[in-house]
């Protein structure tokens, strides 16, 4: 099938990507013009495991091109997918802006019958406002289908690739055969419904999993207090089939450019029909202050921040992507500089990513962890990278002012902590070594 997507972002760029690998003409288009020219030149705008060699094996077997021209892209395409942002408004709302000047423009661009396909997340009834614009645009055929994404950064190929289902969304059964047929070289799990509740399944989906997380972030919060382990109540927790063992990882909560987000979206769109969803709220209470349980552990140990060192591991919302939108190291270290404190920041890809949101002159910039971590009086782990799974733990008594480790996401176990002579605290976890008694810099 010949399809435009337009949208660059990690949604249509990958998206492009793995519709051209199955064997589709794919034209990726996009208002950047600087990612239009890097992906020409088979740049990728972000980091994603693999990306480069998929983008350049398509473009080579002539099946991906990369585009600035709307209107060319949709004039040679059966397919339309939109998948722009819809970033939040300061309401919480879904900033529709991107969605709905794509619509007109897609609409002046029709030279005959189309499928238009939304991929971005939107609120419930977007597509028929979408259908509208177009049609005030056109007077040519075409459908709207709505084809939400489940895609994770720093997996998002392998997801796409290999999906655990495909939700489409659409008011027209005849086109049922043609999309399921384009989607089942991913998947046989093709759930087809209404255009609404496919909207719908996106919000509710992510808005579960924070749900998860936050639930577990709680009875990490107890565990602490009742002398539990957070990490041997998840296993046994997710052993029981109706919980599933997924999602249940306690930390400094979640971030990204997705969860939190669409929960507020989603508590907008039920507040619009004047319901209040109780829950959805206090889950993202719970995540706010999730995050500060780190300044709080480094206070417990260090007493006061003021003149401190403190290095940090990892600064993306999770591991494997540069993408720093929403995550848990922007609060971290604005509240610790506010504190007083000195911070030496390492990540293995995310420290540009950060630097162009955030700098400040009480950051030095590290080129690797230890660098991070010499002369600190304490070292933070806010994202769970494997190298920093992998790290000797012994060498950081050798390197650190005072030996502390806070581990905002449980990545070390009991035997690597033993024998390594840290005072280490973890989240939700008994203590596994004494607390520290802070000596206090001059
Ligand atoms: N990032 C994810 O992991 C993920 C996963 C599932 C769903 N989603 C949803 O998919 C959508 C896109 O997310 P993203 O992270 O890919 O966004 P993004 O911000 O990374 O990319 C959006 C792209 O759209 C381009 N754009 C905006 N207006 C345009 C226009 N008029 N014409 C051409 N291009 C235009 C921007 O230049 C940008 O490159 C959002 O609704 C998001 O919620 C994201
Ligand atoms: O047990 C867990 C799992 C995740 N996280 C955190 O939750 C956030 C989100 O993680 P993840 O879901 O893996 O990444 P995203 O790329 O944001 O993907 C989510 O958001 C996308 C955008 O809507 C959806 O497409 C995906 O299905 C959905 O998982 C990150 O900060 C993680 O550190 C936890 O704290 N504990």
């Amino acid at each position: 099938m010949n399809i435009a997507v337009i949208g660059t972002g990690y949604v249509g760029l990958i998206s492009g990507i793995c519709f051209a690998e199955k064997g589709n003409h794919v034209i990726c288009v996009d208002q950047d013009i600087n990612k239009i020219t890097a992906l020409q030149n088979l740049v990728s705008p972000i980091y994603e495991p693999g990306i480069e060699a998929f983008m350049e094996r398509n473009v080579q077997a002539g099946r991906l091109a990369f585009s600035s021209n709307l209107i060319q892209a949709v004039q040679d395409s059966e397919l339309v997918i939109i998948a722009v942002g819809t970033p939040s408004l300061p309401s919480g709302e879904a900033n529709l802006q991107y969605i709905e000047q794509v619509a007109a423009e897609v609409g002046r661009a029709m030279n005959g019958q189309k499928i238009v396909a939304t991929k971005s997340t939107v609120p419930v009834g977007t597509n028929e406002k979408i259908r509208e614009i177009i049609a005030q645009q056109t007077e040519q055929p075409f459908d709207i289908v709505s084809i939400p994404e489940f895609l994770r950064e720093g997996s998002a190929i392998q997801d796409t690739l290999h999906p655990d289902r495909i939700v489409i969304g659409l008011d027209n059964r005849e086109l049922e055969a043609v999309l399921v047929e384009l989607h089942s070289s991913f998947t046989d799990q093709i759930f087809v419904t209404d255009i609404r509740s496919a909207e719908m399944i996106k919000y509710a989906s992510n808005a579960f999993l924070a749900t998860k997380i936050s639930f577990i972030n709680e009875i990490s919060n107890i565990c602490e207090k009742v002398g539990a382990d957070v990490t041997e109540v998840a296993i046994g927790m997710g052993k029981d089939p109706r919980i599933g063992p997924s999602f249940l990882n306690a930390g400094i909560g979640y971030g990204g450019s997705c969860f939190p987000k669409d929960t507020k979206a989603l508590i907008q769109i039920a507040g619009n029909v004047n319901y209040e969803f109780q829950l959805l709220k206090s889950v993202v209470e719970v995540n706010k202050a999730q995050r500060y349980k780190v300044i709080e552990k480094l206070k417990e140990s260090l007493g006061q921040l003021n003149n401190t060192v403190i290095g940090i591991w990892g600064l993306s919302f999770k591991p494997n992507t540069d993408d720093v939108r929403e995550a848990p190291s922007l609060e971290i270290v604005e509240a610790l500089i506010s504190l007083g404190a000195r911070l030496k920041l390492y990540d293995p890809v995310a420290m540009d990513k950060f630097r162009e949101r955030f700098d400040h002159p009480a950051i030095e910039w590290c080129g690797n962890a230890l660098a991070a971590a010499a002369n600190a009086d304490a070292v933070c782990l806010l994202t769970d990278w494997q190298e920093f799974k992998e790290l000797q733990l012994s060498q950081l008594i050798y390197l650190m002012e005072q030996p502390i480790l806070i581990d905002g996401r449980n990545v070390y176990t009991k035997e690597q902590i033993e024998g390594a002579g840290l005072h280490y605290y973890s989240v939700g976890r008994p203590e596994s070594t004494p607390a520290y008694r802070p000596q206090v810099r001059i």
